[in-house]
């Protein structure tokens, strides 16, 4: 199947990257938000960060320019149904990605693949309640979109190959590499790295250290490019502890248990860098960390 036009749900960090390689890789690319300084705030992040790539000699400035030229925005979730493939990229609620499938429906062309970039929750479930359970799968972009190399390609029970296969021609075409992942709590990376972000936030809790000796401990400890909590301010506090309380939920395991420390801070507002305070305080020249 030829993909053309790609709708891009969601413009917040994930949907502006994943709206900018798509650009870029040459996809014609409509993104969607339910607020307009959303969509405003993701055409000048990925702007900045095209400057940024040109700025370093990585593409010119026609491409940027063309990249720009390809990106469209509309309030209106119907609209996507013109395109080839659709990237839910909205926030990690299982009800939010329930209920956008829902409306985009009837809007829906036959052949249009539906896919979401969630982290954490059943492809198979959010698939069952569609009409097109067959071309339906994850599609899993790691952050910064535009610098890691891996798409976790997630099939539900009902994915078919066709499906799959359109979906890794377009990670191909991006030049990414994709990993093919079963349908289980948090797929591959998520399950892996988030039970050590929540360790980390247990580290804290319990005092075994403070935010700054734990990051700078598996930065030169371990030679992660950032620490932990670092990390997990960058990701969003509010999507780390989604995903946990899916394993948790899911996998019905203890060890999966979200630190009562990360639920504090998300019942805080204090979401990390998205929202300039989480494990650091981003408000100032320089991060400072809050414990
Ligand atoms: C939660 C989920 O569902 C799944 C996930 O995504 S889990 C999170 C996975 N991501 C990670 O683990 C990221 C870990 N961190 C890193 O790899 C690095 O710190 C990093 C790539 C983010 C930054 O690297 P760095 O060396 O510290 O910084 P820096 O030199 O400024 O950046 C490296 C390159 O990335 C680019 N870059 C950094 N942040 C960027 C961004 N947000 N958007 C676009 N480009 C960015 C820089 O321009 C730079 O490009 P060049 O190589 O062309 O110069
Ligand atoms: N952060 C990360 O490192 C990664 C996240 N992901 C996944 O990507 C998805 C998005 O995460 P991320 O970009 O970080 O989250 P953000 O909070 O940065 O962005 C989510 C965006 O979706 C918008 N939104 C909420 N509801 C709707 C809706 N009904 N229709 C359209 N847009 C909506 C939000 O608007 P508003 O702000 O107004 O609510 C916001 O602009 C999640 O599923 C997450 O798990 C995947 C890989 C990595």
């Amino acid at each position: 199947m030829d993909i053309q036009k790609v709708g891009v749900i969601g413009a917040g960090q994930m949907g502006n990257g994943i709206a900018h390689v798509m650009a870029l890789a040459g996809y014609d690319v409509l993104l969607t938000d339910i607020s307009q300084q959303a969509l405003d705030a993701a055409l000048s992040t990925v702007r900045g960060n095209l400057a940024r790539q040109a700025g370093r000699g990585k593409i010119s400035e026609a491409d940027m320019e063309a990249a720009m030229a390809r990106i469209s925005t509309t309030l209106t979730l119907g609209d996507l149904g013109q395109t080839d493939l659709v990237i839910e990229a909205a926030t990690e609620r299982e009800a939010v990605k329930q209920a956008i499938f829902e409306d985009l429906q009837p809007h829906l062309l036959p052949h249009t693949i539906l896919t979401s970039n969630t982290s954490s929750i059943s492809i198979t479930r959010l698939a069952s309640r569609t009409d097109r359970p067959e071309r339906f799968m994850g599609f899993h972009f790691m952050n910064p979109v535009p610098v890691m190399q891996l798409v976790e390609l997630i099939r539900g029970i009902a994915t078919d190959e066709e499906t799959f296969a359109a979906c890794k021609a377009v990670v191909d075409k991006l030049g990414k590499t994709a990993a093919s992942a079963e349908d289980f709590p948090a797929f591959i990376v998520n399950r892996i790295l988030m039970p050590m972000i929540n360790e980390a936030v247990y580290t804290l809790y319990e005092g075994v250290g403070n935010v700054r000796s734990i990051d700078e401990s598996m930065k030169l400890g371990a030679n992660h490019p950032m620490g932990p909590l670092e990390l997990a301010d960058f990701i969003g506090l509010d999507t780390c502890l989604a995903i946990m309380n899916v394993l948790h939920d899911g996998l019905a395991d203890t060890k999966y248990r979200p630190c009562p420390l990360l639920t504090k801070y998300v019942e805080a507002g204090w979401l990390g860098r998205k929202t300039q305070r989480g494990f650091y305080d981003y408000r100032g020249e320089i991060p400072v960390p809050t414990r």
